[in-house]
């Protein structure tokens, strides 16, 4: 059988996570998770910001396996304090490195520079990588219904609960979205990527956003791009939107930022 990206990224993630156990035993890594300080609110923060405007993820991201390098001169701090300054509810930072470049070194050195809640952006497989979410500062998950079991996102759902940290729990089709639906998760991320074949386009959105069950708050991610994606995507209740690689690659990333969020379409989408 092919084996697909997420195939591969599931299989040196999984490597990955057994040698950082060795080196880091759980006991140790919830031991940091207990001493990393207050979990900053992620969802509150989002909502709040989506009920005049629009709640903003903006994503600190290096590198993408569709686009390679995206930025060269990465500051991850920096990024974060302009993204923070734009008017971002929240921060994303890619801690993987193989795919994106990433690093949790920048998840810390991201929310050192504002005071912004932040989600560990990853493949996320075994509760201990929740643990070391927590014990680097993180303030939600991601999960991947595409990557995981039914069972594997209950333990990590629950693990992340236990920590005190909020969920986002991601789908890209109808069946996913169902059983997205079991979950606690408040935060539904619509993936407008196939993280397969990295097809992007809102359509996802506009296609699944109607059978989001009611109470959830709708995240529309990747490929993002203008103020008018903003407002089109509001019209079918999408108010929250996760958005990496256009604002990377701006040189003024805080400008953009601002001009991303200014004249949202208002609540009632009208
Ligand atoms: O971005 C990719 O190429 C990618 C490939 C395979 C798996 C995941 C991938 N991206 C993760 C994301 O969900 C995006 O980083 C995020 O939604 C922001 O997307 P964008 O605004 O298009 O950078």
């Amino acid at each position: 059988m092919t084996q697909t990206i997420l195939d591969r990224i599931k299989a040196y993630k999984l490597d990955e996570i057994a040698a950082e156990k060795a080196e880091v035993p759980l006991s140790e890594m919830e031991a940091r998770a207990r001493d990393a300080g207050p979990v900053r609110p992620f969802a509150a923060t989002l909502h709040r910001a989506a009920q005049d405007g629009y709640g903003l993820i903006a994503e600190v991201k290096k590198a993408s396996p569709s686009k390679g390098l995206i930025r060269a001169d990465f500051d991850p701090a920096a990024i974060a304090a302009a993204y923070a300054s734009g008017g971002a509810a929240c921060l994303s930072v890619l801690t993987d490195g193989p795919s994106f470049q990433g690093a949790p070194d920048y998840l810390v050195q991201a929310r050192a520079a504002c005071d912004l809640p932040v989600l560990r952006k990853d493949f996320l497989y075994d509760t201990y990588q929740v643990a070391q979410a927590r014990a680097w500062g993180a303030d939600c998950i991601l999960i991947i219904m595409a990557s995981v079991s039914d069972a594997q996102a209950h333990e990590l759902e629950d693990a992340a609960e236990s920590w005190g940290m909020d969920v986002l729990v991601e789908v890209h089709d109808r069946a996913e979205l169902d059983r997205a639906a079991d979950l606690d998760a408040q935060l539904l991320g619509i993936n407008n990527r196939d993280l397969n074949t990295f097809e992007t386009t809102l359509d996802t959105t506009r296609a699944l956003s109607k059978h989001v069950p009611a109470g959830r708050t709708i995240v529309s991610e990747s490929g993002l791009a203008t103020p008018e994606d903003l407002a089109d995507l509001a019209r079918y209740g999408a108010r929250t939107f996760l958005i990496g690689e256009t604002l990377m690659r701006q040189d003024d990333v805080e400008q953009a930022t601002r001009d991303l969020l200014a004249n949202p379409v208002n609540p009632a989408g009208l």
